[in-house]
């Protein structure tokens, strides 16, 4: 019988996402650039290949397939998709529909729904890296409502669940599925980069070794922070190299990929003009590491600082604090650009049902996005650093990054997302700032004008005067 749904690209989190779609029920069809790939997972699918057909063309796909299709792609952002998209589209009818589970850039998104036309076209983030494609990832999607209804049966069945409810939701038209899931990682790069900074202030400042760090997340993952990223940088820390015998993190190189999310956020945010210094701080100490020749000669003609801070005056209590206050901020800028899209595409984001889809299967999972939740439902206008229960939070949390933050820059401890969230902090809770002086520079030297406090928009300084 013809398969329910197809799958092109059987790489990671392809061939991950093919094996969840059979092992739910559903007949799936699926293909790859390489043929031999192909065949391959199928003999490798166990019980599974049943419910799989392998195809050798992309004729043979669309044949495999139960009218309307449905395809998804799932290979690299950028000219592969296009590619796809272009050797697919004269082998389908009108209400085939295609559906890019990949990370999309969503301006990317937006001109394949518009050069789609009525074909049916889908953009869907989907996270959890390789366990989660397999197992139930999170799953944010965008395109046409009718065209998500069509598939939601089978992407609910596939994804993560919170309380038996599905981590898959619809988010709005055109890329709004794939800009959501940017934000998650750009969220993610910031979290991930607050945990290494942690890490760091543990190893360098109170001079503690694997086991120790290992068994302070360990025990991290038990409080506030309890989350999938405080949970594996336990195990990270705790891991042994098979071939030296020495400690994983003493043999991993400290320079940081990155593929492209947390980039495209951090220049979005600055098209909307939204404030996610945490996460930007993130994006540019991930280039800032690579840059490992530098660095050495940094060390060498200024000397390593003196890292070593005594337990007395920085606790490790305080750091948890210090991280739950930092994730708290980091959150709020993320949530805060998302409104800033919502309005600007006019997509109508649902916040409370973003944090909710984020609640299981994605990377940055926790406990802590269950209260989001319940905070963004109550007003999912407000800054989250606003709502009651974490705007208490962060009172009795935020001294402590403020030691955190002290110390880290006393001592010479680079910590710039932690440090990052500690300023938009002072920022948003100071009524008068020191724009006022930026005001009176731009109209000193560019006739920019200001608004007075006393009225009028576009005032002129004495400068000729001074
Ligand atoms: O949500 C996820 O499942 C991950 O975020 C996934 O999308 C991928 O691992 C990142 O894209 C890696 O991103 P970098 O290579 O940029 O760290």
């Amino acid at each position: 019988s013809k398969a329910e749904i197809g799958l092109i690209g059987l790489g990671t989190m392809g061939a991950a996402l093919a094996l969840n779609i059979a092992d739910k029920g559903f007949d799936i069809a699926v293909w790859n650039r390489t043929t031999q790939k192909t065949h391959d997972f199928h003999d490798d699918a166990g019980d599974l290949a049943a419910r799989i057909t392998p195809t050798d063309t992309l004729e043979d796909l669309v044949a495999n397939l139960k009218s309307p299709r449905a395809i998804i792609l799932m290979v690299p952002a950028g000219d592969p998709v296009d590619d796809q998209i272009k050797a697919l589209r004269p082998l389908l009818d009108d209400d085939d529909m295609i559906i890019d589970a990949g990370n999309a850039n969503f301006h990317d998104t937006n001109r394949r729904v518009k050069e789609a036309g009525d074909l049916p076209y889908l953009g869907i983030g989907v996270s959890g890296g390789e366990e989660g494609a397999r197992f139930g990832p999170s799953i944010m999607g965008g395109g046409k409502r009718e065209y998500w209804d069509r598939v939601a049966h089978i992407l609910q069945a596939i994804s993560a669940k919170h309380k038996g409810q599905p981590c898959a939701t619809w988010m709005g038209e055109e890329g709004a599925g794939h800009f959501v899931k940017a934000v998650h990682n750009g969220i993610e790069y910031a979290d991930m980069q607050m945990i290494a900074e942690a890490y760091g202030i543990m190893r360098d400042g109170l001079g503690m070794d694997n086991t120790a760090i290992a068994e302070t997340f360990a025990t991290w993952d038990k409080g506030p922070l309890r989350s999938y990223l405080i949970e594996i940088s336990g195990k990270v820390a705790a891991a042994v190299d098979p071939e030296t015998g020495k400690p994983m993190l003493d043999v991993i190189v400290d320079a940081a990929g990155q593929k492209g999310t947390g980039r495209w956020t951090a220049i979005e945010a600055q098209h909307l003009a939204a404030a996610i210094p945490a996460i930007e701080a993130a994006v540019v100490a991930r280039n800032l590491s690579a840059q490992l020749e530098a660095r050495a000669a940094g060390e060498a003609l200024f000397g390593a600082a003196p890292h070593h801070i005594a337990h007395d005056v920085l606790s490790l209590d305080a750091l948890e604090e210090a991280l739950i206050a930092g994730k708290i901020l980091c959150y709020a800028q993320g949530f805060g650009m998302i409104e800033k899209a919502s309005d600007k595409y006019g997509w109508a984001l649902p916040l409370p049902a973003i944090a909710e889809v984020w609640r299981e299967g994605c990377i940055i999972r926790s406990d802590m996005l269950d209260d989001m939740a319940t905070a963004l439902r109550e007003d999912p206008d407000r800054n989250l650093m606003m709502a009651s229960g974490f705007a208490d939070r962060l009172k009795h949390t935020h001294n402590a990054l403020r030691i955190v933050v002290a110390q880290a820059a006393l001592h010479g401890l680079a910590v710039p997302a932690l440090s990052s969230g500690l300023a938009y902090f002072d920022a948003m809770r100071t009524a008068r700032g020191t724009a006022n002086m930026i005001q009176g520079q731009r109209d000193f030297f560019g006739a920019h004008g200001f608004a007075r406090f006393d009225g009028g928009e576009d005032h002129h300084g004495p400068w000729g005067d001074t």
